[in-house]
């Protein structure tokens, strides 16, 4: 089952962000013109501010500084507002959505944070001197389940395709173990990604909660909709709640892992029973997964620097050998090793109309052949690289017929490149399948169709599948390495071709 299931396009369309109803674990008021007055409250307003609060007038009495604080706030340009309601024994959170400003209260928590500051200063200087991330992540997921008292923490990493896998865990035992259970895309659908990177940090306390609304609802004087996407109190999608009670979890807190501005993955806290984590420290699980964030973009960038550089000079020995030879694809072929160390590639071939040379674990000549053809018959572009043979052969269905059963074992993952303006002729490298399995948390194919509508699977039990024809992916370094090849080498053929004509007179 893959999110272009039409069951699935619909629940991805459902309006996570316009629920126009709260969690009850706080309340909430929105303030519109200026002087700001009450346009909409939560009906549970009374149970948290029994005074200053009226509808379509400013805050009053006991809250008329606060809204005083509120109207300087707005002039300051400040993103985000806090600020603790002391005598009332609430924390009051403010942001802006459009011309409106949305007041969240939500009680105080009693933890001492001097405490809990102190051990997150240890934890970030822990998490600085670890160079290898996959050891931070089982410690981050323990710092946060003893900071929060979760029954379960997990590091939860999303792959290309934005499916996820369990890379960390920490539990208490209460909870079943999903350590390195994969969970399909889906199960987190592409609008409450795009929330998620906005809005990093969510709790529902209890999922059992009945949803506190918007009064009055739409927008009175807009006839709009409130966009609730900033907002802590939003109410969730009922579809979640089902997946959560299938789950056996009956609270949750999400923390969202943004590097360079990507939903890396989620720092996914659950618990068998309800439970409550105070704003403070759910902001200070923040603070840590965005120190987490940093690390893993450094590392990343580390990393890329360094096979960039490690690549660049298997270019340069490529480019100087065909550069001085008589046959520049004789040459190229001669240096099989560099060539396959270009991109990290068991198998490379070089095709011409007239001539396949070929280095390597690469599929039978009559199947290169058949796939350089359909690459001349592909719109032109620069690179053309899968690490699926089955999304190649979705691609051109005309060679799966015969290429399959050849083609998996050896190229599993394509990369091709075109070497000459002037005539058709690719290199492509080779890599091979890599037969695994995997463990889905639940069969990620089940498909729960009821009352019309599509319903989260029931199980969640370790579900093994068998993945064929997928080679290890191409990274980003290595596309690199293999586009500066592919330019070099048509700077190279040209500059043959116009030293043969000049010879030729
Ligand atoms: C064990 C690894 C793991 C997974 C796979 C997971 C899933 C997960 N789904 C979340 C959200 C949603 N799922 C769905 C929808 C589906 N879930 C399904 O299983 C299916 C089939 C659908 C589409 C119908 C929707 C609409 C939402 C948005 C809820 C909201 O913010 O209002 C959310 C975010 C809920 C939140 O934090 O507010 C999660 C996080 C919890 N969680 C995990 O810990």
């Amino acid at each position: 089952m893959n999110e272009t299931d039409p069951d699935l396009e619909a629940c991805a369309r459902e309006p996570i962000r316009v629920p126009g109803a709260i969690q009850p674990h706080g309340a909430l008021f929105v303030l519109a013109g200026a002087p700001p007055v009450v346009v909409q409250v939560s009906a549970n307003l009374a149970d948290y501010l029994p005074d200053g609060v009226r509808q379509d007038a400013p805050l009053f009495g006991p809250l008329a500084d606060l809204g005083d604080r509120l109207v300087r706030w707005q002039a300051s340009g400040e993103r985000y507002f806090q600020t603790r309601l002391e005598t009332e024994g609430l924390i009051a959170s403010a942001h802006r959505a459009g011309d409106r400003v949305i007041v969240e209260v939500e009680r105080l928590g009693g933890e001492r944070l001097e405490a809990v500051f102190s051990r997150l200063r240890s934890f970030t200087a822990q998490l600085s001197d670890e160079p290898d991330i996959a050891r931070s992540l089982p410690a981050v997921a323990g710092f946060v389940q003893q900071l929060t008292g979760f029954d379960r923490v997990l590091v939860y990493r999303f792959d290309a395709d934005w499916n996820g896998q369990v890379v960390a865990e920490s539990g208490n035992g209460r909870l079943p173990s999903y350590l390195d259970l994969r969970f399909p895309a889906a199960d987190i659908p592409a609008q409450a990604r795009a929330l998620y990177a906005t809005n990093r940090l969510r709790i529902i306390p209890d999922v059992d909660y009945r949803p506190v609304p918007l009064v009055p609802v739409p927008d009175p004087q807009t006839g709009d909709a409130l966009d609730m996407s900033q907002c802590q109190l939003r109410s969730v999608s009922p579809v979640h709640l089902e997946y959560m009670r299938n789950m056996g979890t009956a609270a949750s807190m999400s923390v969202s892992i943004l590097v360079d501005g990507r939903l890396w993955g989620l720092i996914s806290c659950h618990s068998a029973g309800p439970h409550m984590v105070s704003q403070a420290l759910r902001e200070i699980c923040d603070f840590v997964a965005q120190a987490l964030a940093m690390r893993i973009a450094a590392l990343a960038r580390a990393e890329d620097a360094a096979r960039r550089v490690m690549l660049s000079a298997v270019t340069s020995r490529l480019l100087s050998a065909m550069s001085s030879a008589p046959d520049w694809m004789e040459a190229l072929a001669g240096e099989g090793e560099g060539l396959l160390a270009q991109v990290g590639a068991a198998g490379a071939a070089l095709v011409s109309p007239e001539r396949l040379l070929s280095v390597g674990e690469v599929p039978p000549e009559a199947a290169i052949r058949r796939l350089a053809a359909w690459l001349d018959a592909q719109p032109r572009q620069d690179l053309f690289s899968t690490d699926r043979l089955t999304r190649l052969l979705e691609q051109a269905p005309e060679l799966a017929a015969d290429l399959a059963p050849e083609m998996a074992a050896r190229a599993s993952g394509v990369l091709a490149l075109p070497i000459s303006r002037l005539h058709a002729g690719w290199l492509i490298w080779f890599r091979p399948e890599l037969l695994h399995t995997v463990r889905w948390g639940g069969n990620p194919h089940e498909k729960v169709r009821e009352q019309g509508r599509i319903h989260p699977r029931q199980s969640f039990s370790a579900w093994q599948e068998l993945v064929r024809a997928c080679a290890e992916p191409w990274s980003e370094a290595e596309l690199a390495a293999a586009r500066a090849l592919g330019s070099a080498i048509v700077g190279i053929v040209l500059r043959k071709a116009e030293e043969l004509a000049e010879l030729s007179g």
